[in-house]
């Protein structure tokens, strides 16, 4: 059984047509593990490598436990994190912002790392969300292969549903593999992606502060 704050964020971002294309395709943890690890070992063995050697032997399970229990455990909503959300007692109603939050997520073009910094903010209704909850959220979407604009998105539809406010701002700063490891090879480039809600995104001076 999914936590209702699971169920909630889910349901919004099939509305909002912001879930990760995902097919269930009925097997569970282990069966994915045990099904990727014989992939993974046709993978290796295909590029002509030694996997009877000592260091390799266990890449393909090593592979199959990253990718279904770590970098990509986010598919699963079992995972999505706990929330501890307080009733605004206080009457606040200043923006709250954090800052500097650590993105690591992985390309679903490339399966290669995406790594990069998020800032959030949300202006108070009804209730406020423990704050390690926010890093939390962004590290469930994180945990999923993505593109940075949905990742942006799905944090934001996400935190909106949580704190029944549309006043939530996400914006994330993030260098791709793709294109520094690979392909193009560019060392340098970062990649900003915005998603402004509710008096973010028709109040300039709101836009602003969010943004300085
Ligand atoms: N919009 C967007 N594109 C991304 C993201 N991550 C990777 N990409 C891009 O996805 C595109 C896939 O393009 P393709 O031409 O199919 O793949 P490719 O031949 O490997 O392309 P190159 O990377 O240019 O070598 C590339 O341009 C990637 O840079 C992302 O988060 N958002
Ligand atoms: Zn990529």
């Amino acid at each position: 059984m999914l936590s209702k704050e699971a169920a909630a964020v889910r349901e919004s971002l099939i509305e909002h047509g912001l879930e990760t294309p995902m097919v269930d395709n009925g097997l569970s943890r282990a069966e994915k593990r045990e099904r990727i690890q014989g992939l993974m070992a046709e993978v290796a063995g295909t590029l002509g490598l030694d996997l009877s050697d000592d260091s390799l032997i266990d890449t393909p399970a090593r592979i199959a436990k990253m990718y279904v229990d770590e970098i990509f455990c986010g598919l699963d909503y079992n995972e999505f994190p706990k929330i501890a959300q307080i009733e605004n007692k206080m009457k606040l109603e200043e923006m709250v912002k954090v800052r500097d939050i650590g993105v690591l997520s992985t390309c679903e073009h490339h399966f290669v790392t995406i790594d990069g910094i998020a800032k959030i903010a949300y202006l108070p209704k009804d209730t406020i969300i423990g704050l390690s909850k926010i890093n939390r959220i962004v590290r469930f979407f994180a945990q999923r292969p993505q593109v940075q604009e949905r990742l942006t998105q799905q944090i934001m539809v996400a935190l909106q549903t949580l704190l029944e406010t549309d006043d939530v701002a996400v914006h994330i700063d993030a260098t791709h593999y793709c294109v520094k490891a690979r392909g193009v090879m560019d060392e340098q480039s970062q990649t900003e992606t915005l998603a402004l809600g509710g008096v973010f995104k028709t109040d300039p001076i709101r836009r602003a502060e969010f943004m300085a």
